[in-house]
C-alpha cells in the first residue's frame, strides 16, 4: 500500500512530491477515498478537503476516535513519513473489525491535508482546521512561489465552497504512528517510540538588501553585496544557536537571491530560517539574537527584515496515554523507548486540542524527507499492532 501511495508523485530519483492541492494530491485523496469505500467505511472530505472514512461505533456514536496522519510530502521525500500513518490506520481498523466487528465507539482514519508547509508558509492546515487553530481568513492571504494563493489551491482542488465558520466536535483521542525521522530507535535497538513531547518550532523568511552592480568593476569596499550579508547573518546565528543550548537546532535551508547571475553583486537575498526547542524561552532567546543582528546591519548600508510566519509551542503529550502505549508494548512483548520529537507533528496540534498520543517505529539511518526513507516491515507491523492494541482500548473497551 505505500508503494502504491509513492506512486501519486513519484519521483525521478525514487521520492514522493505531492504538495497541497496539487494534482498528485488530489489523485492520492481520491484513491485513498475508494480503499476506505471498499473497506465499507463512511467516506466524507471536510472543507479543507481532510479525508475522512469512519467506522460508526455501536454504543457511543458521538464518541469519535481519530486516527490517522498526514498526505502531503516535502519536495522529494520519502514513501513513509505521513502515508504510514494513514496506511496504519487503515489496516488496523479493518484488522480490529475483521476480529471483533463493529467497535463501540465510532473510529474516524484520517488522511490530513497538510503538515508540512512545504507549497505554502504555513504548516498543520489540515490538524490545524479540524482543531480550529486555522479558519478560513489565514487562506487568502498566503501564496505559493508562484503567486497562486491557498484559497485559490483549496478552491481549484474542489474545497473550501461550504459557508464559514462551521461547528467543529472535539474527538475523545487522537492516535497518530509516524516513522521516528530519527536514529535513536535504531541505535538502541528498540521497535517502538512512546513521545513525551514535541519540540516547539518557529519559521521565518528573512529579506536582506543591499545594491546589485557589477562584479568586475565595484570595488570590495563599495559594495553593497545582500548576499555576502546574508552569509554573515547565517554564520552569526547558527554560531550563537550552538552556543546558547545544546538542545537548540537551527537550519537555514532555503536561498533565493536577485539577480542570482555569476557576475552581478547580489542586491537582494531571501532565505529560511527553523529554529526549534523543547522550551520556547530559548526560542525567545534566540530571537533576541536575530535582533541583535539586524541593529548592527543599519551600520552597513544595507537593510534587513525578519517575518516569522510559523510558531508552534513544544507540546507534552497525554501522560495517561502514554503509559497504556508502555503497557501495550509489554503486553505485545515489544522493546520501547520515550522520545522528544524533535521533528513537527499533527499529534502537536492536536497535543493542545484532545488527549493525543505519537507512536514511531524506527526510521533506517534515522534518515527521512528523502528518497531514502525506509522502515522494515517488521517494524512497520508492529506499529500497526500498537495501534490496533490502542485502539482497541479505545474503542472497544
Ligand atoms: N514530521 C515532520 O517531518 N514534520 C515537519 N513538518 C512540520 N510541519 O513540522 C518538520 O519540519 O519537522
Ligand atoms: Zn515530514
Ligand atoms: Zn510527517
Amino acid at each position: 500500500m505505500l508503494e502504491w501511495l509513492a506512486a501519486f508523485g513519484g519521483t525521478a530519483s525514487g521520492g514522493v512530491t505531492r504538495l497541497l492541492y496539487s494534482d498528485t494530491w488530489i489523485q492520492a485523496q481520491q484513491a485513498l477515498k475508494k480503499v476506505m469505500q471498499a473497506k465499507g467505511l463512511d467516506v466524507r472530505f471536510d472543507e479543507v478537503g481532510n479525508l475522512f472514512g469512519r467506522r460508526i461505533g455501536v454504543e457511543e456514536p458521538e464518541s469519535v476516535i481519530l486516527t490517522g496522519s498526514h498526505i502531503d510530502t516535502v519536495k522529494d521525500g520519502g514513501e513513509f513519513d505521513g502515508a504510514y500513518g494513514i496506511v496504519a490506520s487503515l489496516m488496523a481498523v479493518q484488522r480490529l473489525y475483521e476480529q471483533y466487528g463493529p467497535p463501540k465507539r465510532t473510529i474516524d482514519i484520517v488522511s490530513l491535508a497538510e503538515e508540512e508547509g512545504s507549497r505554502f508558509p504555513l504548516t498543520f492546515w489540515g490538524s490545524g482546521w479540524i482543531t480550529g487553530r486555522y479558519n478560513l481568513d489565514q487562506a487568502e492571504h498566503i501564496y505559493d512561489k508562484d503567486g497562486i494563493s491557498l484559497k485559490e489551491a483549496m478552491e481549484g482542488a474542489g474545497f473550501g465552497a461550504k459557508p464559514m465558520p462551521i461547528e467543529r466536535k472535539k474527538p475523545k483521542a487522537f492516535v497518530e504512528v509516524h516513522v521516528e525521522q530519527g536514529i535513536v530507535l535504531e541505535r538502541k535497538k528498540k521497535s517502538i517510540g512512546i513521545v513525551s513531547h514535541i519540540v516547539g518550532q518557529r519559521r521565518y523568511t528573512v529579506h536582506f538588501k543591499g545594491e546589485s552592480n557589477h562584479a568586475g568593476t565595484t570595488p570590495m569596499s563599495m559594495r553593497k553585496d545582500a548576499m555576502r550579508l546574508m552569509a554573515e547573518w547565517t554564520v552569526f546565528l547558527l554560531t550563537e544557536a550552538e552556543l546558547l543550548d545544546e538542545s537548540l537546532v537551527a537550519t537555514v535551508g532555503k536561498v533565493t537571491a536577485k539577480p542570482n547571475m555569476p557576475n552581478v553583486i547580489a542586491g537582494e537575498v531571501e532565505c529560511s530560517l527553523d529554529a526549534r526547542h523543547y522550551d520556547s524561552s530559548v526560542l525567545d532567546r534566540f530571537e533576541k539574537k536575530i535582533e541583535e543582528f539586524e541593529t548592527h546591519v543599519k551600520t552597513r548600508g544595507m537593510t534587513m527584515s525578519t517575518q516569522r510566519w510559523m510558531s508552534i509551542e513544544p507540546v507534552k503529550l497525554d501522560q495517561a496515554m502514554m503509559k497504556s502505549a508502555a503497557r501495550q508494548a509489554k503486553h505485545l512483548g515489544l522493546s520501547y523507548e520515550t522520545l522528544i520529537s524533535g521533528a513537527g507533528h499533527d499529534s502537536q496540534v492536536f497535543g493542545g486540542y484532545c488527549p493525543t498520543m505519537l507512536l514511531f517505529v524506527p526510521s533506517r539511518h534515522g534518515i527521512s524527507h528523502s528518497p531514502d526513507e525506509w522502515t522494515e516491515p517488521d517494524d512497520l507491523e508492529k506499529g500497526i499492532q500498537m495501534l490496533m492494541g490502542e485502539l482497541y482500548t479505545l474503542a472497544y473497551v
